[in-house]
């Protein structure tokens, strides 16, 4: 994404707050203003006392009002800045989050598979944090950076203008050496990152899969690998630590050489009348704060550079195109009739996956989907929930083409149990009325005593009220896909997908879940991926495939009758 795209685009999200933004840079005015005027006053103080007995303590009184007032105007202008700068970046922020997250929702399946889940997260959490930071950081620094400067000249520049012409040669100094070290630190501290970052992922890789690492006895290599990356961070944390902690001694240098200068041509000025001792102070404090805004500026645009590459990569999720929809609706009794005709589909467009594929299923029927693993039975499940688009031949439902209605209309019509079940952070009982809140206790556990769930779920240390942490938390595969008919159990819909689980789960939970899902089943059409074939030889059709087609099709009858590669495939499993 090209940066003026960017800054366009986060304009227009700061553009909501442009009120508070107005109002933030009128109050940085007023501090920097006042901050910048209390040397010119505290000048003119200085001049009121001239000597024993010469002094004027009624301007000097008032003086010292205005310098009160001026502190104490500044102080509560700065601090509403703040408020208000924070308050917009986070607002800014969240406004992105919320449109990237719920343009998530609407991006192809297709978008997320073939994506680093990672790194979307990362971007809509950490690139979204670093962004803020140097929204804020900006908001804060540059426009009170300028108008620091351009104060302090014009302040200057008004009290002497010979002075004032001294800082003024003297500014590609601080700027250049301000641009020096930010370059440097801005350098380090993005290496830092990256390099943390690495860390991170490294801890976390090694952890999730300690079974693994064990096993292969892998733990002296990992120890080494981690001393790599450690010593690599090391190095790059103390250079990014040293280049920061010029910024002070630099600062102070450049500003000495400007308050050296300053200070004596002043004296001179002053021993020959040109300007008043009280000048002399203000411009010397001046020149002693000069350098400190090209710090805070040279800084932000760093920061502000990075800010708006973490911004571009949000925007990216933002602005990813969401999947298109048809207007049409299937009828409201959906009685699920399919008929799926010459089907090619494949993920990559120049590797062929599912080609000629084409069955009928009558209302009430059961299919099952056998085959070698990666043979593409999920594949046809996502076709026929219309998770992705077919590239020829149709799918129709009760005589209507998938491609015409809403994915939502058809898929309100169809329940699935996949192997990867998904259950969020809550009680037992939530997750099962997850979409169907307005069911009675009653109900939950009837449809969970017919789904054969009810049994481990009584034996929980809070029975239905048990929390189970994200994802499912201790329960088993099984457990969880129990779960997941009961929810259906409460209101079945007409259609029903199930991805068998694998041979993770026990043969008791198993037999368990067939018998729920056979009961789920009944009178309702519905697709199983069979992994263990004697669950499927009630079918009333059966698909084997391979390589993405359909070599053999018909009942368990027929096809061990055709002696071919189902019978093979089925006795493999018992001989
Ligand atoms: N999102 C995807 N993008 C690209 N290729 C994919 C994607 N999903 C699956 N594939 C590929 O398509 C082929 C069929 O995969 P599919 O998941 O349908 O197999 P499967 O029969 O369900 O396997 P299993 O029994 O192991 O679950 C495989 O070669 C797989 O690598």
């Amino acid at each position: 994404m090209k940066s003026s795209y960017v800054i366009r685009r986060v304009l227009k999200y700061i553009g909501k707050y442009k009120f508070s933004f107005i109002i933030s840079l009128v109050l940085t005015l007023f501090s920097t203003v006042c901050t910048l005027y209390i040397p010119v006053l505290a000048g003119e103080a200085i001049d009121m006392i001239v000597g024993k007995g010469n002094v004027n303590f009624a301007g000097l009184t008032k003086i010292l009002i205005l310098i009160l007032v001026a502190i104490i105007i500044g102080g509560i202008s700065q601090y509403f800045t703040n408020t208000l700068n924070n308050r917009m970046a986070n607002n800014t922020v969240k406004d992105m989050r919320t449109d990237a997250f719920n343009n998530l929702q609407y991006v192809p399946v297709s978008y997320i598979d073939s994506r680093n889940t990672g790194d979307i997260v990362s971007r809509v959490i950490a690139d979204a944090e670093q962004f803020s930071d140097g929204l804020i950081l900006g908001f804060q620094n540059l426009f009170s950076g300028v108008i620091t400067i351009l104060g302090t000249l014009f302040f200057m520049f008004t009290i002497n203008i010979w002075l004032a012409l001294i800082v003024l040669v003297l500014t590609p100094l601080s700027l250049f050496v301000s641009k020096f070290i930010s370059k440097r630190t801005y350098k380090y501290f993005k290496k830092q990152s990256e390099q943390r970052g690495k860390e991170t992922s490294y801890i976390e890789e090694m952890l999730s899969n300690i079974k693994v690492v064990k096993s292969y006895h892998r733990e002296d290599e990992n120890s080494e690998n981690f001393d790599v990356i450690n010593e690599e961070l090391g190095k790059d944390s103390l250079n990014a630590t040293f280049f920061s902690s010029l910024t002070n001694p630099c600062t102070r240098f450049v500003n000495s050489i400007v308050y050296a200068v300053v200070g004596l041509s002043g004296a001179l000025f002053a021993i020959n009348g040109i300007i008043t001792v009280g000048n002399l102070s203000a411009s010397l404090a001046y020149a002693n704060q000069y350098t400190k805004p090209f710090n805070d500026i040279t800084g932000v645009i760093t920061e502000l550079q990075n800010a708006i590459a973490c911004a571009g990569r949000l925007l990216e999720v933002i602005d990813a195109e969401k999947e298109s929809d048809a207007k049409g609706q299937l009828p409201t009794n959906v009685k699920g009739d399919f008929t799926v005709s010459d089907v090619a589909f494949s993920y990559d467009k120049n590797k062929e996956l599912i080609k000629n594929l084409s069955f009928e299923l009558k209302s009430g029927q059961r299919l099952a989907v056998v085959g070698p693993t990666g043979c593409g039975k999920t594949t046809l499940i996502n076709l026929l929930m219309h998770f992705y688009d077919i590239d020829s031949g149709s799918i129709k439902v009760d005589g209507v083409d998938i491609n015409t209605v809403s994915r939502k209309s058809l898929r309100q019509n169809v329940g699935m149990v996949l192997q990867d079940t998904w259950l969020k952070s809550g009680t037992i009982k939530e997750n099962i009325v997850f979409g169907n809140e307005n069911v009675t206790d009653e109900q939950v556990i009837e449809a969970a005593k017919k789904s054969h769930a009810h049994s481990f779920i009584k034996k929980l240390h809070n029975g239905y009220d048990t929390f189970i942490g994200e994802d499912g938390g201790s329960l088993s595969t099984g457990q969880k896909q129990l779960i997941c008919i009961t929810r259906l159990m409460l209101s079945p819909p007409p259609i029903l997908i199930l991805d068998e689980a694998t041979s993770s789960i026990d043969l008791l939970t198993e037999q368990r879940i067939t018998r729920s899902f056979m009961k789920l089943m009944k009178d309702r059409t519905s697709f199983v991926v069979a992994h263990r074939l004697k669950t499927i030889v009630e079918s009333d059709l059966i698909l084997v495939m391979k390589d993405g087609k359909v070599i053999e099709s018909g009942t368990h009858k027929s096809l061990m009758e055709q002696n071919g590669f189902y019978k093979e495939l089925y006795q493999s499993q018992f001989d």
